[in-house]
């Protein structure tokens, strides 16, 4: 079995003092993990919590020696995270935030502007985001969550609101960075296409804790 990419020791998360996730111990070996759970079952949470975005309790440790709480710069260099529904400040351009993550994370330019043109993203990356519909600003997600050289990625339904043609790029792309080691995390309602993605695992969410199966 491979090395351990990402391992969570003792991770709790509570809102307010509602409580939504409690993982004892979850670790992954590198791959692309379905995550599933009902709706509110805390998929998003965990993601967020993953990509050191919230607070929680406990530490994550990527890579076997890189914490989430002593490495809190090295780590959230280590691993990106696409929303859901994503939400940028308005005024905003997609090439300002490109610009952004391109500078804090690194990585390949010129492969991120080829995927850009080949999305179809540079139609409309000078405008305001604003101005995006929820397909356009998915694309510009998508492709933010491929900058930078990270371990992981974490897809919080990529699947939806992108079309037919995008989506095919985004499979093309998941298969092409797993062969260059990248770890994908994956929420999605809808199933993976076993066709575009071989699944290393699946992971549940149910009564705040994770399974691999
Ligand atoms: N900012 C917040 N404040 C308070 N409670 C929250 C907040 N965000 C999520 N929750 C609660 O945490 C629980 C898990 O929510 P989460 O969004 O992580 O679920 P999910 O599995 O992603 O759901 P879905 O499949 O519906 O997207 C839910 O009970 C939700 O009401």
């Amino acid at each position: 079995m491979s090395e351990t990419v990402i391992a969570l020791h003792a991770v709790t998360k509570s809102y307010q003092s509602a409580p939504v996730l409690d993982i004892p111990r979850l670790e992954l070996p590198a791959g692309i993990y379905w995550l599933q759970g009902e709706n509110g079952a805390g998929k998003t949470t965990c993601m967020k919590v993953m990509a050191g975005l919230i607070p929680f309790k406990g530490d994550i440790i990527l890579q076997g020696n890189t914490s989430c709480r002593q490495h809190p710069v090295q780590f959230r260099r280590l691993i990106n995270y696409a929303e859901a529904e994503p939400f940028y400040p308005a005024f905003l351009t997609g090439r300002d935030l490109l610009e952004l993550y391109l500078g804090t994370k690194g990585g390949d330019r010129r492969q991120i502007t080829d995927i850009a043109a080949h999305m179809g993203i540079n139609a409309f990356v000078n405008n305001p985001v604003s101005t995006y519909s929820s397909g356009m600003l998915k694309k510009l997600s998508l492709l933010l969550a491929f900058t930078g050289n990270p371990a992981v990625i974490l897809l919080d339904e990529p699947l939806i609101t992108i079309d037919t043609r995008t989506l095919a790029i985004m499979y093309d792309l998941i298969r092409a960075r797993h062969a260059e080691g990248v770890s994908f995390l994956i929420t999605s309602h809808q199933p993976l296409d076993p066709e575009e993605i071989t699944l290393t695992g699946t992971l549940r969410i149910a009564d705040k804790n994770i399974t691999l199966n």
